[in-house]
This record gives structure tokens, sequence and C-alpha cells, in this order.
């Protein structure tokens, strides 16, 4: 086995790259990541060594101070992060430091820089395990990868495929000085409690595991990547662009491992994290019933998945509350923010409400309250809004919150569907379209 070497870090690094971060947090692997890093002619000048400090334990300032003046003589730059690390509601105290951490140093990366992370195999091997012991899938049992897009750049962690004692053997010929964390004694946390307890004894037994459990990593690692790459590819035949929605009127040539894949792909599209086992296979168990309409209303990470005529919506809750007010639409105003997060737009067009209209009347915004009826463009008689909404297929949901625009207090349009006829103009220049969106599409 050739010893550790700058070479493990060349050999992963862009050749672009421009800053090269290195988290440091003074322990035994980031000192000798550092250092590797410090071997390597065509980074000087680019290295910085940033401690995060989580300000948990009473030594974190210390560990700062260490961590700079190793970075001092080492003639590399040097930043220190201070986060606030305190667990929120349920979340474990090492998870909520890990995001923490992971959520500050995401944003010190510009494009084309990169940060390198000292994990090895060892870490790997009992990340691994900790994801089988809570029942992951192949994307979990993947474990940590060796590059990922963090932030506007690049993760590495050039030391995952290293054993521990080869790091140690490295640490101590270089003579390297570090911190030893109290805190990773105790077997408190699971991942000490592994590491401490229950490896050493699996390690006697089977001295290779580290080595062995990187590869099933590596092999579950390509199995999801393929799961992956199959379902970006089947996606777009049952996603629908226009409302984001989920196509369910011709799912029977899928299973339901498919099915539940799908519906993962295309929750984590909608910015969900991956949902429970429970959740995915009432999901599924209903799809594959084929009752019309029968989902029961799902609630999960602030968002309701519904569904309506042989379509699966996921929509934000906060999106679902009706903004009761009537608002008054100012002339120079081009749009208007509603307090459900979504924006009502409007635009020039060459067919739609009239400008001219618009300009000499006092122009209001309202929620539906029932009963209000429209008369439009080339259609005989008035028409009760809920009609038309059944007619054009509006999922009832959206009934209640899509704005009416009022113009001198009469109804003129739904915003993003229908113009009244005595609104309504075709004449280039002078009329306005208006569109209704969640915030974030504007
Ligand atoms: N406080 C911190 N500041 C900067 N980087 C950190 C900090 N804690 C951890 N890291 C980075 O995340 C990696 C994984 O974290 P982990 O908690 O396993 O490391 P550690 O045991 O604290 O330290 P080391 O890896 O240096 O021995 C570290 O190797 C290091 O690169």
């Amino acid at each position: 086995m050739p010893d550790l070497n700058s070479q493990v870090i060349a050999a992963l690094l862009p050749v672009t790259c421009r800053k090269v971060f290195v988290a440091y947090s003074g322990g035994l692997d980031s000192t000798v990541l550092l250092d590797l890093c410090v071997g390597l002619p065509s980074l000087t000048g680019k290295i910085i060594a940033v401690y995060v400090d989580h300000g948990l334990q009473a030594e974190s300032v210390g560990w700062g101070d260490h961590c700079r003046r190793q970075a001092e003589s080492l003639g590399v730059d040097f930043q220190l992060l201070t986060v606030d690390a305190r667990a929120s509601n349920g979340e474990s105290p090492e998870a909520a430091a890990r995001e923490a951490r992971y959520r500050a140093l995401r944003q010190l990366l510009a494009v084309d820089d990169v940060i390198l992370l000292a994990q090895h195999r060892e870490d790997q091997m009992e990340t691994l395990l900790l994801q089988l012991f809570r029942g992951a899938g192949v994307s979990g049992l993947a474990g940590m990868p060796i590059t990922s897009a963090f932030g506007n750049g690049q993760l590495l962690r050039p030391l995952l495929d290293v054993a521990k004692v080869d790091i140690q053997r490295y640490a101590q010929t270089q003579g390297l000085q570090w911190v030893e964390d109290p805190s990773n004694q105790s077997s408190d946390f699971d991942r000490n409690y592994l590491r401490n307890e229950i490896l050493p004894v699996l390690k006697q037994r089977w001295p290779a595991l580290d080595k062995t459990v990187a590869r099933s990593a590596k092999l579950c690692g390509d199995a999801a990547q393929m799961i992956e790459a199959w379902a970006k590819q089947t996606l777009p035949t049952v996603f629908d662009s226009t409302d984001g929605s989920f196509n369910i009127a011709d799912l029977s040539i899928l299973t339901a491992t498919q099915m539940n894949c799908l519906l993962r792909h295309w929750l984590g599209r909608m910015g969900l994290k991956p949902p429970s086992q429970a959740v995915l296979q009432t999901l599924v168990e209903q799809l594959t019933t084929g009752r019309a309409d029968a989902l029961p209303q799902i609630n999960i990470q602030g968002h309701s998945i519904r569904k309506y005529r042989q379509k699966l919506y996921c929509i934000p809750e906060l999106s679902l509350q009706k903004d009761a007010q009537i608002k008054c639409w100012a002339p120079e105003q081009e749009q208007m923010r509603l307090s459900n997060g979504y924006v009502l737009r409007r635009s020039a067009a060459s067919a739609g409400l009239s400008k001219d209209l618009w300009q000499n009347a006092l122009v209001t915004v309202a929620p539906r309250r029932g009963g209000e009826k429209l008369k439009l463009p080339g259609r005989a008689g008035h028409h009760c809004l809920k009609k038309l909404y059944q007619e054009a297929g509006v999922p009832p949901w959206e009934r209640d919150i899509r704005p009416l625009v009022y113009l001198g207090g009469c109804l003129a349009a739904v915003a993003g569907l229908w113009v009244a006829e005595w609104a309504w103009l075709r004449a280039a220049d002078a009329c306005y379209q208006l569109d209704w969106r969640a915030s974030e599409s504007v």
C-alpha cells in the first residue's frame, strides 16, 4: 500500500478551481488534510483553513485559536465561522451541529471554489452502518460521495478511501499537532457508541471491515445512480410542468416499486425531503386502487398532497391560505404580492383586459365569495364561476385562492384564466394580461 501523500488531493481537484477551503476542526484527520494541501505547490495562495465554532463546548474557542496558529505557521489563510448549533424540536444535537456547520460552509463557496472535508474510510463505514440501522434504501446506503455539488461550488472528500491507520501514521511521521475532542470518547452519541463499543469487536472478527463496507457503499451508490437516472428519464412522462402535478392517468404500466420511486423523485423536485415509507405506501395504494379523488389529504413537511381528476398535487400549505382582504391596485404597480406567497403580475398583451378601462377605474383584487358570474367573450349567457372552474378542471382548493380582479367594483377578470366580455379587448399595446404564480416561480 503506497504511503499517503498529496496526490490524493491533486487527483480530485478540478483544474479550474479558484479558492480551496479546508474544513479544519483541529482534529487529527483535518490536520492531515490541511498538511497534504500545503504540500501541493499548485495550491499556494489558494488555501483557506476554516474553523467552525459551534459554541457547544467550553473548549471550542481554544480549538479555534489552535487552528488559527497552525494555519499561520503553515502560511495559509484562516477563517473562523461562528454558528448557532442549538437543536430544534426532535433534532439530535449531532445533527443540529452538522446542519449548522454545512449551512455556514456552503455560503463560503463561489463558482469554481471547492471545500475539502477530511472524512475517511472508517467514517464512511460508520455512516453506512448508521443508515442501515435506520432502515435506509440504496441512496442512504451509498454513504457519503467523494465529490458533490455544494452551494455554488463543490465539496470534495479526498480521504474517503484512506484507512484511519494511514492517516495516523502520516500525522506521526510528519510530527503534526492536533487537538483531541473529549466528547469523541462519550458513547452517548450513536456514532461514538458505534465507533467506541461496537466496531472494535466487529473488526477483531472481520479485520477488513472498513474496506468491504466501503465497497458496499460504492455498489449501493452505483445502484442509486441508475435508479435516479431511470426516475429522471421517466418522470417527464407523468409530470405536468404547467402546474407541477403528477399525472396518474396512465400508471398501469408501472409496478408499485416503480411508482414509489417516481413519487419520491417527484416530491424531491417539489423541494421535499424523501418522505417516510408509510406516506409513500399510502400514496401508492391510493393510486393503484384507482378510486377517483379518494386520496385522503396527506400533510408532510409543510405541504399538502391532494388528488383531483387523475392528478396528484403537492401544494405548500401557506399558499392554501385565502388572502381574505380586498386590496387596491395602484396604477403604477406592475405586480401585487399576496399574503399566501402568490404574486399577481400585470404585463402588456395584444388581447386581454382593456388598458384604457384599467387606467380609468379603481382596480381591486379580492378572493372568491361564492355566487360570482361572468360573461365570457364569444360565449352566450352568463356563467357561474363554479361551473367555469369545473369545466376548466381547476382543482377545488385553487378556486378559493385564485384572485378575482374588479374594475370600478365590477368583476373584470379571474387571474390567469378569464376576462369578462365587457372588459375584454383585442388591440396591440392596448391590453393587459394577468399572471398568477407562486412567488418562487416568478
Ligand atoms: N468545527 C469544525 N470546523 C471545521 N470543519 C469541521 C469541524 N468539525 C468537523 N469538520 C469537518 O468535517 C469533517 C467530519 O467531521 P467529524 O466530526 O467526523 O470530524 P472530527 O472528528 O471533529 O475532526 P477531524 O476530522 O479533523 O479529526 C472533519 O474531518 C472536518 O473536515
